[in-house]
């Protein structure tokens, strides 16, 4: 069994008893802990937790079976103490449960949702039917981080939404079902972080792999194996071989779309228009939609100003249309997934309780 390490545990494992309680002690504690990779510290009953950025021997198993044999306080601050209070608030006095994750950017929010979710598979019964929900909870997480997080300058598994994921339980306290709300952030919508989407990466190296084989680098093997596990989790959740052709195939429009590039002409009356310089692109990306070549070429650089009448769009304006495009299909195609997964996870029978998180 993991050691709780309990010999080596330093500082104040609730800041409340801090003497005195100042700001400065607050965080000197948290400091002191932080260095000897503690990185939870409870304050009342809110557990802070610090990014520690690399894997610590915090999460196993045996651990998960420890905290839920003993009540808060009785062992070191851990998130996990957190998920077995909630369980046990939820099957012993049938109440619904919250867990609010909040911090900044990179602070690990979405990890901590995952521990959590970790935590309740593990603790939760096994027989078929709770087995299956309990995969396709797990894989509609894996699919939200693939679809809505991308990499920005703080953290390479951004998620560009806020959510809640609600699961609700039967009388024994074995998950039934869930449902997913997101919050649209305008972050979803900013084009550019569509050039940085987790997977972009995983669609481009992907096809990368395919044609070098060989030569993969280890964020090529990494990246490869991301889109192996998105794909998966795709089929695990039910959608048919063709859906996901489908879906990728959106995914593959929406990055061509982004490469279409723009130059100014002028026309012979005088008036500013533009031709796609890099038309090779179109040609493919007519080939995944099904559309005629001259009709989306219409479509992104000009306007209808009257029935019937068409005006030329100058190279900003095409550029804006495109972009405008690329939103629409993705954050399309991001809420049919998740309406989708609802369906999936939807309650099929009398639920009890609920616990978001
Ligand atoms: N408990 C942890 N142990 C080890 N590494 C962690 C832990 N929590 C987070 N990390 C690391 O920090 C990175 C960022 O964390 P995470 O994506 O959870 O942040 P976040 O708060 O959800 O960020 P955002 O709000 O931008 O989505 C993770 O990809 C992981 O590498």
């Amino acid at each position: 069994m993991l050691s709780l390490g309990l010999e080596k545990e330093i500082g104040a494992w609730d800041s409340v008893l801090l003497e005195p309680l100042t700001e400065d002690n607050f965080i000197s504690n948290l400091l002191q802990r932080f260095k000897r990779d503690h990185i939870y510290t409870y304050i009342g009953n809110v557990l802070i937790s610090i990014n520690p950025y690399k894997k610590l021997a915090l999460y196993s198993t045996d651990l998960v079976e420890t905290y839920v044999k003993r009540g808060p306080f009785q062992l070191p601050p851990h998130i996990y103490a957190v998920a077995a209070s909630a369980y046990r608030w939820l099957n012993d006095r049938n109440e619904d449960q919250f867990i609010i994750v909040t911090g900044e950017s990179g602070s690990g929010k979405t990890e901590a949702a995952r521990i959590v979710l970790q935590f309740l598979v593990l603790v939760s019964g096994d027989n078929p039917e709770v087995k299956l929900i309990k995969d396709r909870l797990v894989q509609a997480n894996t699919l939200l981080e693939a679809f809505g997080n991308a990499r920005t300058m703080r953290n390479d598994n951004a998620s560009r939404f806020g959510k809640f994921l609600d699961i609700e339980f039967d009388y024994k306290g074995d998950p039934v079902g869930g449902y997913l709300t997101y919050c649209k952030s305008n972050k979803l919508e900013y084009i550019h972080l569509l050039k940085s989407l987790k997977l972009q990466r995983n669609v481009e190296h992907y096809n990368i792999l395919q044609i070098n084989g060989s030569q993969a680098t280890q964020s090529d093997e990494e990246d490869r194996n991301l889109f192996i596990y998105t794909k998966s989790a795709l089929n695990i959740l039910g959608f048919s071989d063709e859906k996901v052709v489908d879906i990728f195939r959106i995914i593959a429009v929406v990055l061509k779309l982004g490469n279409l590039q723009f130059v100014p002409c002028n026309n012979i009356d005088g008036t500013d228009g533009c031709v796609i310089c890099n038309e090779y692109e179109l040609f493919e990306i007519c080939e995944l939609l099904g559309a005629e070549h001259r009709w989306l070429q219409r479509a992104l650089t000009t306007r209808q100003v009257e029935n019937g009448i068409l005006a030329d769009l100058n190279a900003c304006e095409a550029a804006k249309v495109r972009d405008i495009l690329c939103r629409t299909l993705y954050s399309r195609t991001f809420s049919w997934l998740i309406n989708k997964i609802n369906e999936l996870l939807k309650v099929r029978y009398g639920k009890r309780k609920t616990w978001v998180c």
